[in-house]
């Protein structure tokens, strides 16, 4: 039906985004721009006659507040940039939205919604309102900006996850004095929630619940801006087993209102409260059952009993405390203990600060299991640790003392390294049951190569969902960006291994097995290198390739020539390469023996998929067989540098895998150690071809070392 002044026109309409949104310099500021286009169908266009007001009724652009709503004040108003209409045939016009957002959306994260509701026909001087308006949620994650700097950004949505348990147990005791009822509250947490992993710890909001909203399910609406919070399970996030009691104290306590309470998980402190659901900033709680007839009365007098004890306990425990410093002291200045002076190694540490959490393992490697454990509170050392003092406790299986030589070589080798931000930090030794135990920083990330694996899993997992990273933004929106790994993020790993490496070749040591499995990852996504058990210095030179490390071991020294800093370079470009096949495995069908033959006959690894002719070919001359003639780690660090500048490719932020890649042929014997069934290196492998190696990386470079 034709749309005229006197009709009731209904317009189909939908949106989208028009390109990537980019970052654009005017001037001395710098702007976010996007460009959405809204397809509208059912009018016909004519020059100059529809146009839209950016008023409330027409055009809204409204941030949502479940991204990060701590600094919304400091957010200025998107501007409108430009509006023009274009007609498309068929009936349809698009009017196309440019608009300019602030950068700090960026920075912080956030998410706005785009909305159309109506067009304004100038002819007729009415507003024509959409049968059902177009809209689109746009989010600035820094990570998907083309030009962006994502330095001092947030990556993540770190709100707290909310309605995470649903299993109550309340035992009240109400004060009648005080007016106040204390709340002891026992909750269940479903221990396969993989959401569980990422807390930090648990917020409980709890308040009066509104009377006309409350549900037959025993939940309640719970205003957040009047509910009061308590923290749990903190700073120890060990401690929080999956049924965990806490306590809640509602003051002044009425008898004549209903109490709910909504149980969120913090992933990061600095953003505590809960995501804003309702415009009316009220939440769906569980009612908490404060009844009289469940609660046990408090007498005044038995608090102030009780009070008495416990201040008695404290004075005792600070007494006690003092005495065991003045002992320890004593000790420690060897006055009192002449006979253990031969121990009197700081790197010992009392068998009792040390919890092992034997059900927590976290890897395992040739010589044993590493389980996560903690130091005491008290414990204060050289490494500063974090707020749960957690720690990796390295066991050795054996007790042979041939193998156990290389467990205390590694030890002793950690002593060797001072401490840098870019090397994992030895804390000391333990002695249990006569056996040693290495505590070494905790790195909650695991080591690079499982680290990389299964951030490429994910992302070809996505890739085969149909979802491009590297697309519209608006496909984007189910991904997890905690589990995906940008060029930015490879540059940045592969140059913090630098870094670390360019300090130990300063203090002249030779790593002798760097390898991506040798790498560990912290907790905020940090590098730290790791394995100094084959370390070797001027003093003890070192002229036999780390068994199982041949693939990653220079020519020289597969030859039996004593190493260099220079050997570690080579070592270096096989890491790298790893890092760019995203954990693939280098020459992936040759056994271990086979490696020095075929290095020496010219072949080298061929150039990964992702990467660059400019990375591969600093990666070859990492493999030149003349140590001389190889870059040095200051010289590789800044050339990553530069790289890492001119790989922001405008759409290509995010590698494509090309699972055919035969490098990814072995992927579950890889993770499979992560499950505890470690393979035997220097396994031998039945069939290999060496033509396999020359590959496309030959041809592409024009040349064969
Ligand atoms: N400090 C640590 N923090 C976190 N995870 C660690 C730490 N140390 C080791 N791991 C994990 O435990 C696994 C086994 O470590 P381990 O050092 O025993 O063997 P490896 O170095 O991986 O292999 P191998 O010694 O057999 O060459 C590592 O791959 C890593 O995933």
């Amino acid at each position: 039906e034709k749309c005229d002044c006197y009709s009731d026109c209904l317009i189909k309409s939908s949106m989208a985004l028009r390109g990537p949104i980019k970052q654009v310099h005017e001037g001395n500021s710098s702007k976010l721009f996007v460009t959405a286009v809204v397809y509208v169908e059912g009018i016909e266009f004519e020059e100059g006659r529809y146009d839209l007001l950016k008023n409330d009724t027409s055009l809204a652009i409204d941030w949502l507040p479940m991204s990060h709503d701590v600094i919304e004040t400091s957010r200025r108003p998107p501007n409108l940039r430009n509006i023009h209409f274009v007609d498309v045939g068929q009936e349809t016009t698009a009017i196309i939205i440019e608009l300019n957002f602030d950068i700090l959306n960026m920075k912080l994260r956030s998410t706005y919604e785009i909305r159309v509701n109506s067009i304004y026909d100038r002819q007729c001087d009415r507003m024509i309102e959409m049968s059902s308006y177009a809209a689109m949620n746009v989010t600035f994650a820094c990570e998907r900006i083309v030009d962006s700097d994502c330095r001092g950004s947030i990556k993540v949505d770190h709100h707290p996850v909310c309605s995470f348990m649903r299993s109550y147990h309340t035992s009240v005791f109400e004060n009648k004095k005080l007016d106040t009822v204390e709340l002891d509250v026992l909750i269940s947490i479903n221990k396969n929630d993989q959401r569980f992993e990422k807390l930090k710890y648990f917020v409980a909001f709890f308040g009066i619940c509104d009377i006309e909203d409350v549900t037959n399910n025993g939940e309640c609406i719970l205003d957040l801006h009047k509910s009061e919070a308590a923290r749990f399970c903190v700073p120890n996030r060990l401690n929080c087993s999956h049924t965990r009691s806490f306590s809640l104290t509602i003051r002044p306590y009425r008898s004549d209102v209903r109490y709910g309470v909504q149980i969120c998980g913090v992933l990061d402190r600095r953003f505590e409260s809960p995501p804003i659901i309702s415009s009316k900033s009220k939440s769906v709680a569980d009612m908490l059952s404060v009844s009289a007839t469940s609660s046990a009365v408090i007498s005044n007098t038995d608090t102030s009993l009780l009070k008495t004890l416990f201040g008695y306990a404290v004075v005792l425990a600070l007494l006690l405390i003092v005495l065991i410093l003045f002992i320890t002291c004593k000790c420690l200045t060897g006055r009192w203990c002449k006979e253990y002076e031969n121990n009197c190694d700081d790197f010992i540490i009392d068998e009792d600060s040390l919890t092992i959490f034997e059900d927590r393992i976290i890897g395992k490697g040739r010589f044993g299991t590493v389980f996560l454990g903690q130091l005491s509170p008290d414990w204060h050392g050289p490494v500063v640790l974090d707020e749960c003092q957690r720690v990796a406790v390295k066991t050795n299986r054996y007790l042979d003392k041939s193998k156990k030589r290389f467990f205390i070589d590694e030890i002793e080798g950690a002593k060797v390294i001072s401490r840098h931000s870019r090397l994992l930090s030895s804390i000391g030794t333990v002695f249990k049951n006569g056996n040693i135990l290495h505590i070494q920083e905790y790195c909650a990330n695991g080591n690079l190569l499982e680290y990389l694996i299964l951030k490429r899993r994910y992302m070809t997992e996505l890739q085969e969902r149909g979802i491009d990273l590297n697309g519209s933004l608006t496909s984007i929106v189910e991904v997890d960006f905690d589990e995906v790994i940008s060029f930015h993020d490879l540059y940045r790993i592969a140059s913090q291994i630098c870094s670390g490496m360019v300090y130990l070749s300063s203090k002249l040591i030779v790593h002798n097995a760097l390898c991506a499995k040798h790498i560990l990852i912290t907790q905020d996504h940090n590098v730290k290198i790791g394995d100094f058990g084959f370390i070797s210095t001027s003093t003890t030179p070192n002229n036999s390739p780390v068994e199982g490390q041949q693939k990653w071991t220079s020519l020289e020294l597969l030859r039996g020539e004593t190493s260099t800093q220079l050997s570690d370079v080579w070592s270096f470009g096989v890491t790298i390469w790893e890092i760019f096949t995203m954990g693939g495995r280098p020459y992936y069908n040759v056994p271990d023996a086979g490696i020095r033959g075929l290095v020496e006959k010219g072949f080298r690894l061929q150039k990964p998929d992702g990467c660059s002719i400019q990375l591969y070919q600093l990666m070859r001359e990492t493999w030149l067989d003349s140590p001389s003639d190889r870059p040095c780690f200051n010289v590789i660090s800044t050339r990553i540098a530069n790289l890492a500048q001119q790989s922001s490719p405008e759409t290509n932020n995010f590698m494509t895998i090309s699972t055919l890649c035969d490098y990814y042929l072995d992927d579950a014997a890889t993770l499979s150690s992560r499950r505890g069934t470690i393979q035997e290196l220097g396994q031998t492998q039945t069939h290999y071809d060496p033509a396999a190696l020359i590959s496309e990386s030959e041809r592409l470079l024009g040349f064969r070392m």
